[in-house]
C-alpha cells in the first residue's frame, strides 16, 4: 500500500500510534544506514557562544532519504536552555512582536505577563500559539510586508548566525522568525514554508521542552515522510532540496528527561552584550520556577528563516 504525508499524520495523531518506526538519534540501532555523520570542523577553533557546548562536541547528521535536512543533537547547555525559553515566553511575545493573542485584542502589559501566578495570567500564557519578530509572518496572505516588521532580536540573530557559520553556509541573515507554542495536544499540519523571497537560504529550527514527532515529507504531499523525534534543545536545519520540502507534527509527547535541569553555574558564562544579564545571572533562582511549570507540559519551537535574497533590501511586492 502507498501512504503518503497524509496518512503517516493521521497515523502518528493517534494515540495508540506504534513509535518504532521514529527515527530517534539517541538510539544508534534506530538511525543505523539512515543518517550520516557530519564532521564539522575538527580543528574547529571556534569560540563556544553562550549557551552552547564546544562545537567540537556537536552530534550533527544528515538524512540519507532527504538531502539538505541537518540534525543537531541538542547542543545547548541547561542554562542555554533555560535562557531561550525564558526569552521565548518572557520578552518575544511582547510589543513590538506579534502573538495570536492581539487577534484576540487581548493587550498584556509588561509586568502582568509574569509570573504567571494569577488564574487570569495563566490562562492567557495558555493562549498564546504563536508569536513573530521580523518581518511578521501573515498566516492570511501568507505574504510578508514592509510595512509589518519589527527588529529581529539581536541574540536569536547571533545564535542563528553562529549555526550558519558552523555548518560552513555560505550566507544566512536572521530575518524573521515564528515561535510556535505547543500544548500536549497541539498539532502542526503538513505545510511547506514558502513566503520568503529567497529561498536558498537554509530555515533553521529550535525545540524546547516537551519532544514531538516530526513528520519530513518530500515536494508534494505524495511523498511518504520520515518520522523523528525532536526533543528538547535539538535544532534541525531545512535546506537545499529539504527547503521547501512537507513538514509537520502529528503529536506532542513527554519528555522523558529535562535537560534545563542540571544547571552547573552561572558564572562561568562568556555573557556577550548581545545576551540578557538579567535572565543569565537569575537562571539559577526562583525566577526560573514559573518558566520550568510551563516548559515541564508544553514545547516551543523557534522557526527561523530569511527573508531577502541577499543583495535585495526590501521586499518587492
Ligand atoms: O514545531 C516545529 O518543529 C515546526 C514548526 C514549523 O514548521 C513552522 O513554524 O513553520
Ligand atoms: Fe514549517
Amino acid at each position: 500500500m502507498v501512504t503518503d504525508f497524509r496518512d503517516d499524520f493521521n497515523y502518528y495523531k493517534k494515540k495508540e500510534a506504534s513509535l518504532k518506526e521514529v527515527l530517534d538519534f539517541n538510539d544508534n540501532h534506530s538511525i543505523k544506514d539512515k543518517v550520516s555523520k557530519i564532521d564539522v570542523c575538527p580543528n574547529c577553533n571556534s569560540l563556544p557562544l553562550f549557551g552552547l557546548i564546544h562545537p567540537s562536541q556537536w552530534e550533527i547528521y544528515r538524512l540519507i532519504s532527504n538531502p539538505g535536512f541537518i540534525y543537531i543533537k541538542n547542543p545547548f547547555t541547561a542554562i542555554g536552555q533555560r535562557y531561550w525559553i525564558i526569552r521565548c515566553l518572557r520578552d518575544y511575545p511582547k510589543k513590538p512582536g506579534r502573538t495570536n493573542l492581539d487577534i484576540h485584542s487581548i493587550t498584556v502589559k509588561d509586568d502582568e505577563w509574569l509570573p504567571f501566578s494569577n488564574d487570569n495570567i495563566t490562562s492567557i500564557i495558555n493562549k498564546l500559539r504563536w508569536a513573530t519578530v521580523g518581518y511578521h509572518h501573515n498566516w492570511d496572505t501568507k505574504v510578508y510586508s514592509e510595512d509589518s516588521k519589527s527588529d529581529f532580536p539581536e541574540d536569536l540573530k547571533m545564535l542563528s548566525h553562529y549555526i550558519s557559520n558552523i555548518l560552513q553556509f555560505d550566507y544566512f541573515n536572521a530575518e524573521a522568525a515564528i515561535i510556535n507554542f505547543y500544548h500536549m495536544n497541539s498539532r502542526l499540519s503538513g505545510h511547506t514554508d514558502h513566503s520568503e523571497q529567497c529561498l536558498d537560504s537554509p530555515l533553521f529550527s529550535f525545540s524546547f521542552g516537551q519532544s514531538a514527532i516530526f513528520l519530513l515529507g518530500g515536494l508534494t504531499m505524495d511523498v511518504k515522510p520520515t518520522a523523528m523525534f525532536l526533543n528538547s534543545g535539538d535544532i534541525v536545519v531545512m535546506s537545499t532540496e529539504s527547503r521547501l520540502s512537507y513538514h509537520g507534527v502529528p503529536k506532542i509527547i513527554k519528555n522523558p528527561v529535562s535537560p534545563w535541569s542540571d544547571v552547573v553555574s552561572c558564572n562561568s558564562m562568556n555573557n556577550s552584550d548581545i545576551f540578557d544579564n538579567e535572565i543569565i545571572s537569575n537562571c539559577e533562582n526562583n525566577y526560573w520556577t514559573p518558566f520550568e511549570m510551563y516548559i515541564s507540559i508544553n514545547r516551543i519551537n523557534i522557526n527561523v528563516r530569511q527573508v531577502l535574497k541577499r543583495n535585495q533590501n526590501k521586499i518587492c511586492s
